[in-house]
């Protein structure tokens, strides 16, 4: 025992407008967690700092600690005494993937505990962590950076990664209020009229391609009509920026289910911004991220 093992995972945002449940981009925005193992197995010890701080459940319900039992038996991995530090940069209930990070985390201490230094199994990954999340756009992005397409299909994950334009930035507006997943998807209509859904299609079938080899459709390729106009009124303060963004020629999206926005383009198509004001968000510019990183030491 006294191994260390320690995860970065990045921030992510899901949807990207059309993409509604997946398409998801990893951002340069990190959670840092450092797990101790002991020699007994009913030892359990979180400290959290930053984000979720004095909101997460210090015992077996915390997030991390849940994914990380799921995958050490899935991996067949014991359980041994467990003194977790969490050091927050993810903001929670804000459409950044705080939840898939948190899982995706957990399960990479699990493989780092079942397989030591064996290299994360990124497929089994992306399996286990987006059947936990329930989102493999957060999930996928999460596990493996970059850009990502993913969905479920039987009962497994189809994985696509997608190779950005090396044009394209990104920028991200964080509110002070928070909007929980659950309740963002318990307002989507069960059915949508066949022209908002004949719309979403095109625009969804150009996401990808613009977002990889045709920058100057990313405007219209980021047009939504499936999710964010329902949301709207859970994050009015939200609709109003995205509306001014778009209106001023910036790609934007709500990110994930909100009320956090996302805004990915070229170099001038993100500068417009500046004309919109934005006011109780913080505005960060991050560089893409990388996936998940596993180091196991001792
Ligand atoms: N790092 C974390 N540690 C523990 N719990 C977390 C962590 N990140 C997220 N959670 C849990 O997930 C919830 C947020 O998940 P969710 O509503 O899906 O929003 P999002 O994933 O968009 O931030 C938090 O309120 C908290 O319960
Ligand atoms: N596609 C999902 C993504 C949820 O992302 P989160 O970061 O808000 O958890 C959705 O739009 O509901």
């Amino acid at each position: 025992m006294g191994r260390r093992l320690s995860v970065r995972v990045p921030a992510t945002t899901a949807n990207v407008g059309s993409g509604f449940d997946c398409l998801g981009i990893a951002f340069a925005l990190h959670d840092e967690l450092e797990l101790e193992l002991t020699e007994d197995p009913t030892e359990l010890s979180i400290t959290v700092d930053g984000e979720g701080e004095g909101n997460v459940p210090l015992d077996e319900r915390h997030l991390v600690i849940q994914s990380l039992l799921t995958g050490l038996e899935a991996w067949g991995g014991r359980r041994p005494g467990l003194r977790l530090t969490c050091h927050n940069r993810i903001p929670h209930s804000r459409g950044l993937g705080s939840s898939a990070a948190a899982i995706v985390a957990g399960l990479a201490f699990a493989w780092g505990i079942s397989r030591g230094e064996e290299p994360l199994d990124l497929p089994e990954l992306t399996r286990i962590s987006s059947r936990i999340e329930g989102h493999p756009d957060n999930a996928g992005a999460a596990v493996w950076g970059g850009a990502i397409l993913a969905w479920f299909a039987d009962d497994d994950v189809r994985l696509v990664n997608l190779d950005l334009h090396d044009s394209l930035g990104v920028r991200v507006w964080v509110p002070d209020f928070e909007v929980g997943t659950a309740g963002a998807r318990s307002v989507l209509p069960a059915s949508v009229p066949r022209a908002d859904a004949v719309t979403q299609a095109i625009a969804a079938a150009a996401l990808p391609l613009a977002l990889e080899r045709r920058p100057d459709l990313i405007f219209a390729a980021t047009e939504d009509r499936l999710h964010q106009q329902y949301r709207a009124e859970l994050m009015p303060q939200s609709w109003d920026l995205l509306r001014s963004l778009r209106a001023v020629g910036v790609p934007a999206a709500i990110s994930g289910a909100g009320p956090a926005i996302f805004a990915v383009g070229s170099v001038e198509e993100l500068a417009a911004a500046d004309a919109c004001r934005a006011d109780g968000f913080r505005r960060l510019e991050p560089a893409v991220g990388t996936g998940v990183e596993l180091r196991v030491e001792g």
